[in-house]
């Protein structure tokens, strides 16, 4: 997506900051805004009482007058320290302000990426967003940051603008000028001269430093596509090393290091010719307010404190009208930043609105049974799995469902969960029953291997007994031990072992309706064996969908549905 001004991305950009300023937290962001908003102020406040010092003291140097001076230094010892407690605080409260907004965002953004299976949903979408996760923990810091540093930085620089034009105006008096036979007088011509050199220099520092906005964007994401290749090499270290595909992986880290090194070159390239223009402007406007000051010095006009006091309120009113340009570089990151985040909620209000808008109806009913009637299971190009599928189960069935690899079995399953939402035709299904569907891949949250055992509870419900009860008839015995240690399980376990946690978890947490996607794979068939044997004496009345290619598994069941993955289908009593 190429970053763009215009008024969608202005209203997302509110939408995306006012949530906050309305929300329960309302209260306490408004009473900090505030505390920082006066701070801000009385920094510029002394400023302005520092510049007027700066005369006085000056003029008592030229003077020669000691008494005064050291008057002077007692004062500005005192306006310094009060400057400096200012500040401090200024600082102190806007980072407080910034990680409370963090916070709060996060937490929203959390919940709406984990709602209705969003995070699975996103990814489906062809349009996907990339990286949520830097979405989630990077941008959403930046955007806090930026917000405030810039929102704070133009009220800071307004204020200090509007005071030291004042000032400056009334110490640069007239300039006249002959103008064909005439004279014209430029009253305040100071200020006219600060603003032309600063308009002069944004205009230029915009013109320069345009392509930084995209650059950035763009850098953002080959940053974070990299970290995420990085990421899979750790999770699949295991597969990657028996393969000995370390020479791939480079392959493939170069390839995506590459894009980050480009970009970034770009941006080197782009940042050097817009620090050419940006320190030569700095440097002259060291010198600039001086020589623009001298004549009148030199003409007797100004004391050695009024040009002081000049040459430091021209540098301020320069420096405010060069806001733009010392903060044009975090102005573009947070425009990028914004575009990224709208991009998100833009793909999240896609996934949401087809949530309700689905092919596939999921209908929770008072029935006791499982209908499935006129299904349709598609792939997203459209291509049908399954057609009209008609299947009714009640509680205590058992039904096998078979077909080649890739016919369709295990998204048939993920429409049933209702996270697939290609398709057509009406899931019934017993409302307030519960459902645990056990996927291909076993999953093993962080942490202990209690949390791995009770997934998706928390500990607590289930006492320690029946839990080394249910890890005994699961062959798990080996681990009771190890309940409350905190690993890495997904990486020590064996397959097997995982699919008998998850076989586990089925029967301390008992749900009425149980979905296993190839549950027994890794498992021996005896093993196997004895777990269905389980599952049916701690589970009598829980109802099974199996899928499975092994023959072994059609005796654990009274039905098997048969898919050829063209679309049809076929159901038989065992
Ligand atoms: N997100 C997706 N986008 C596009 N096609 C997909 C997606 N997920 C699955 N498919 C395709 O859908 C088809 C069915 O996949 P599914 O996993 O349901 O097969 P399966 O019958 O369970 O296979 P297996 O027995 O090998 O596990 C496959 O051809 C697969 O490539």
């Amino acid at each position: 997506m190429r970053p763009t001004l215009n008024r969608s991305f202005f209203k997302g950009m509110w939408n995306l900051t006012r949530t906050y300023w309305h929300s329960e937290e309302k209260w306490r962001a408004r009473s900090l805004l505030t505390a920082i908003v006066l701070l801000n102020l009385a920094v510029v406040y002394m400023l302005v009482l520092l510049n007027k010092w700066n005369n006085r003291f000056y003029n008592s140097l030229q003077d020669y007058d000691i008494d005064r001076f050291w008057s002077l230094v007692g004062e500005f010892s005192l306006l310094a320290a009060v400057y400096i407690i200012i500040a401090v605080y200024a600082m102190y409260l806007q980072q407080m302000l910034e990680i409370n907004w963090r916070r709060w965002l996060t937490g929203r953004y959390l919940r709406t990426w984990l709602h209705n299976q969003t995070y699975y949903r996103l990814q489906l979408l062809d349009n996907s967003s990339d990286n949520p996760d830097q979405r989630i923990s990077e941008d959403l810091n930046l955007f806090t940051t930026l917000t405030l540093d810039l929102s704070v930085g133009l009220l800071r620089t307004t204020v200090t603008l509007a005071s030291f034009a004042v000032i400056l105006w009334n110490l640069s008096g007239e300039l006249v000028l002959p103008l064909g036979g005439h004279q014209v007088a430029i009253p305040g011509y100071l200020v006219w001269v600060s603003f032309i050199y600063a308009v002069l220099g944004t205009w230029l520092t915009v013109k320069i430093g345009r392509p930084l906005i995209a650059l950035n964007y763009h850098q953002q994401r080959y940053e974070a596509d990299f970290r995420f290749s990085l990421i899979r090499l750790r999770e699949n270290s295991e597969s990657i090393a028996f393969y000995g595909g370390e020479r791939q992986e480079e392959i493939n880290f170069s390839k995506r290091f590459k894009k980050v090194f480009d970009n970034f070159w770009t941006i080197m390239l782009r940042r050097k010719k817009l620090t050419w223009f940006t320190s030569g402007y700095s440097q002259i406007a060291i010198i600039f307010p001086i020589l623009v000051v001298a004549p009148r010095y030199f003409g007797g006009q100004l004391a050695l404190g009024g040009l002081m006091q000049t040459v430091t309120a021209f540098d301020k009113v320069r420096e405010g009208f060069s806001f733009f340009i010392s903060s044009y570089t975090s102005l573009a990151e947070w425009q990028a930043v914004v575009n990224r985040l709208l991009g998100f909620d833009a793909n999240v209000a896609q996934v949401n609105a087809q949530a309700g808008n689905e092919g596939v109806k999921i209908v929770d009913t008072a029935d006791s049974e499982l209908q499935v009637s006129g299904l349709d299971v598609a792939l997203p190009n459209g291509v049908r799995l399954l057609k009209q599928l008609e299947l009714r189960l009640a509680a205590g069935d058992s039904l096998l469902i078979t077909g080649q690899s890739g016919c369709g079995k295990s998204t048939l399953m993920r429409t049933m969960a209702g996270i697939w939402p290609f398709g057509q035709g009406t899931i019934r299904r017993p409302a307030g029953q519960s459902m645990l569907f056990l996927p291909q891949k076993p999953y093993l949250p962080q942490g202990t291997l209690r949390d791995a055992l009770l997934y998706p509870y928390g500990g607590g419900l289930i006492s320690d007994s029946r839990i080394k009860e249910i890890m005994a008839i699961c062959r798990l015995s080996e681990f009771t031990g190890k309940l409350d240690m905190a690993d890495n399980w997904s990486h020590i376990l064996s397959l097997g072992e995982q699919q008998r946690i998850a076989f586990a978890r089925v029967m301390l947490q008992q749900p009425q309706w149980l979905f296993l996607d190839e549950a027994t794979s890794a498992l021996d068939e005896s093993t196997e064996r004895w777990l269905y044997r389980q599952l049916k004496e701690q589970l009598a009345t829980t109802a099974i969908i199996s899928i499975g290619h092994r023959n072994t598994l059609t005796g654990y069941h009274k039905m098997k549905l048969s898919l050829d993955g063209d679309g049809k289908w076929s159901l038989l009593q065992l």
